[in-house]
């Protein structure tokens, strides 16, 4: 029987739902909208869109979005003085650096600069570092782990004592998502590209998340029967038959592991618009921080 198929898209479209909801609440309880500003420097394409939509994505939910775009040459001070602004703004609730930042940026330095208040996006270091330590609890864990952790909890009832594998190990997904496994008492393995025998590791997971940006690596022959299937990876591939030369694809050959694993995202529609939801629900919860 082929995989169930989890909608990343319907899953998100109910968590938009939900905050749309507590917003409207609120408001008319006479608490102030939640403000999130995003700060985007340079003119790299994808994160142009991906800024646009989710001020797009506040708007439909009563949240407030004041945009900065500043260009590449900005400098490392410019920068940090403007989120050291907008720490200090209470109208803004969440501040969100698009990354990755042009090169020549200290992005740790950045990060840091973020009041940890308003670090809806999990990057600062003390978030981070206290998602590695036991006891310890972050006030924001990262938008894309969240959401992978969301879904995987929904179609998957016990994480606890289950093989857990993350191929990739970004600051932005598959490091923190390790940890959120670990959390969830998961028995956890990290590989990536320089590990040996991955289809080795990968088919002893109950438990699968790919984050390695390599277009349909992970074959369906490397997946344990009923395994669980996140596909973190956007991958670009060239298809003169799209409109827009090229088409969309996972980290995992969707063709083939939909016939043997559990359940599987697909992609597009699957982790990327939870990264999303994820975000307008902490800059909810940023809000009802700071104003009760
Ligand atoms: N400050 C941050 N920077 C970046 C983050 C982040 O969470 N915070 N994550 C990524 C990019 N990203 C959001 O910023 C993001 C990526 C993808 C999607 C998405 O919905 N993707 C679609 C497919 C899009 C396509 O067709 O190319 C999908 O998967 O269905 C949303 C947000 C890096 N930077």
């Amino acid at each position: 029987m082929p995989a169930t198929i989890i909608s990343g898209t319907e899953i998100a479209k109910q968590i938009r739902a939900d905050v749309a909801k507590e917003v409207a609440e609120r408001v008319q309880a006479g608490k102030p909208k939640p403000g999130l500003a995003t700060v985007l420097v340079g003119d790299d394409p994808a994160s142009h869109d991906y800024v646009r939509s989710k001020q797009k994505a506040c708007a439909e939910v009563g949240i407030n979005s004041f945009g900065y775009e500043l260009p590449a040459s900005t400098s490392q001070q410019e920068l940090e003085s403007l989120v050291k602004k907008l720490n200090d703004d209470p109208q803004v609730n969440g501040i969100l650096v698009q990354l990755p930042l042009p090169k020549g940026f200290d992005e740790e330095s950045v990060l840091s600069s973020i009041r940890l208040e308003k670090d809806v996006d999990g990057f600062h270091p003390i978030n981070i570092g206290r998602l590695a330590q036991k006891g310890r609890e972050p006030l924001f864990v990262p938008c894309t782990p969240a959401g992978c952790m969301f879904m995987l909890e929904k179609y998957l009832p016990k994480i606890e004592g289950k093989n857990a594998v993350v191929l990739g190990r970004s600051n932005i997904v598959g490091m923190p998502v390790a940890l959120l496994l670990i959390r969830a008492n998961a028995t956890v393995t990290i590989c990536h590209s320089k590990s040996s025998d991955l289809p080795g590791i990968i088919r002893q997971a109950d438990i699968l998340v790919t984050a390695v940006g390599r277009p349909e690596m992970v074959r369906g022959d490397w997946i344990k029967p009923g395994a669980v299937i996140i596909d973190v990876g956007i991958n670009h591939v060239d298809d003169p038959s799209r409109p827009k030369g090229y088409r969309v694809v996972g980290d995992v050959n969707f063709k083939e592991a939909v016939e043997v694993a559990g359940a599987i995202t697909p992609v597009p529609g699957g982790v990327g618009p939870m990264t999303i939801a994820m975000l307008l629900k902490s800059t909810l919860t940023a809000s009802k921080m700071a104003n009760g």
